[in-house]
């Protein structure tokens, strides 16, 4: 398997990563963050591709195979959110490393819980301010996408994955269930036959097959997972972001809703784009020949 210093190498060599923020160094295997902000220590967080308006998170406690600890989640939700507010940034990719994307949540933090401090602690709140994100966040995971991981990816916008990955839901190995929606979200990404024999056995599925079976859109091989990834982020931010944004909240309510309400969400939203300036751009440049300039508005 490729090393990340190598993929970085060829990232940097084809001008994807910007150098001024991100560089290799030659005797450790690690993406070496510069801009990572010091309160981050289960994270890194740098600015990536040719117009640096991609946000790349890595997840990196590499000791407990990036476990999802609470530490973890609250710096994630963190970097999401500024991210978010960061007008500069057209989209957000989660990655791990090269052994894995994550083993799940922390079950060591999880083990001495019970039913009142669990309910109490309500740690599902940072869950939600992820998936709250009006940005795309695009997951790119090789190796391990466990139990609570795999719930991360999926409410990610799209996934991809190198050709190693393996996805599972083992959380019934472990006297519990799904609880970051894993028993919702996987039926409704691969049916419910297939997301009931991974969460009644616990067992995990390959690369192929969750791209067969519709939980991840593309593999690559682990060495161009990356660049193919910021590739992707890239091509997105070359749109118009208010409509990429009115474009996934569209999406997202196929998840949540009847076809018939879902419709409606839709034709309001199709109808809303007539209110920006970046539609009456975009079909302007189409007519006039020419590639269009928006304006986020
Ligand atoms: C939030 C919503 C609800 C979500 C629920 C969940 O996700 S439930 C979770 C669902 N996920 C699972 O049930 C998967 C649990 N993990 C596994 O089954 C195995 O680790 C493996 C098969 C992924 C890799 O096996 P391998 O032999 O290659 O590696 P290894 O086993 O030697 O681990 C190396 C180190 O990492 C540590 N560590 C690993 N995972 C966790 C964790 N989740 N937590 C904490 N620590 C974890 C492990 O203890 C060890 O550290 P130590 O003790 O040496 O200081």
């Amino acid at each position: 398997m490729a090393s990340v210093a190598a993929i970085t190498r060829r990232l940097l060599t084809k001008n994807v990563i910007n150098t001024g923020r991100i560089a290799v160094s030659s005797n450790t295997s690690f993406i070496k963050f510069y801009s990572t902000a010091p309160e981050y220590e289960n994270i890194k967080i740098d600015v990536v591709g040719a117009k640096k308006n991609v946000g790349l998170i890595q997840l990196n406690r590499p000791k407990a195979l990036n476990a999802l600890c609470n530490a973890l989640f609250k710096e994630l939700r963190k970097a999401v959110k500024d991210f978010d507010a960061d007008d500069k940034i057209a989209a957000i990719i989660i990655t791990g490393n090269e052994k894995g994307f994550t083993a799940g949540a922390d079950i060591k933090e999880m083990q001495n819980h019970t039913y009142s401090s669990i309910t109490k602690a309500g740690f599902s709140q940072e869950w939600e301010d992820v998936s709250n994100c009006g940005k795309p966040i695009i997951a790119a995971v090789n190796g391990i996408v466990l139990g609570g991981g795999c719930e991360l990816v999926m409410l990610c916008d799209i996934i991809y994955a190198g050709e190693k990955a393996k996805f599972g839901q083992p959380e019934i190995n472990i006297g519990t269930i799904p609880g970051a929606g894993g028993t919702q979200r996987l039926p409704r990404y691969v049916g419910k036959s297939k997301a009931m024999e991974m969460v009644l056995t616990g067992n995990f599925i390959d690369a192929h097959e969750a791209e067969k079976m519709g939980l991840v859109s593309r593999v690559f091989p682990v060495e161009t997972l990356l660049e193919e990834t910021i590739k992707l982020a890239e091509r997105i931010g070359t749109h118009s972001p208010l409509i990429v944004k009115m474009a996934k909240q569209s999406v997202n309510k196929a998840y949540e809703t009847t076809l018939k309400s879902g419709l409606q969400y839709e034709k309001s939203i199709f109808y809303g784009t007539f209110a920006t300036e970046d539609r009456k751009e975009g079909m302007t440049a189409f007519v006039e020949k020419r590639a269009p300039t928006f304006k986020n508005n």
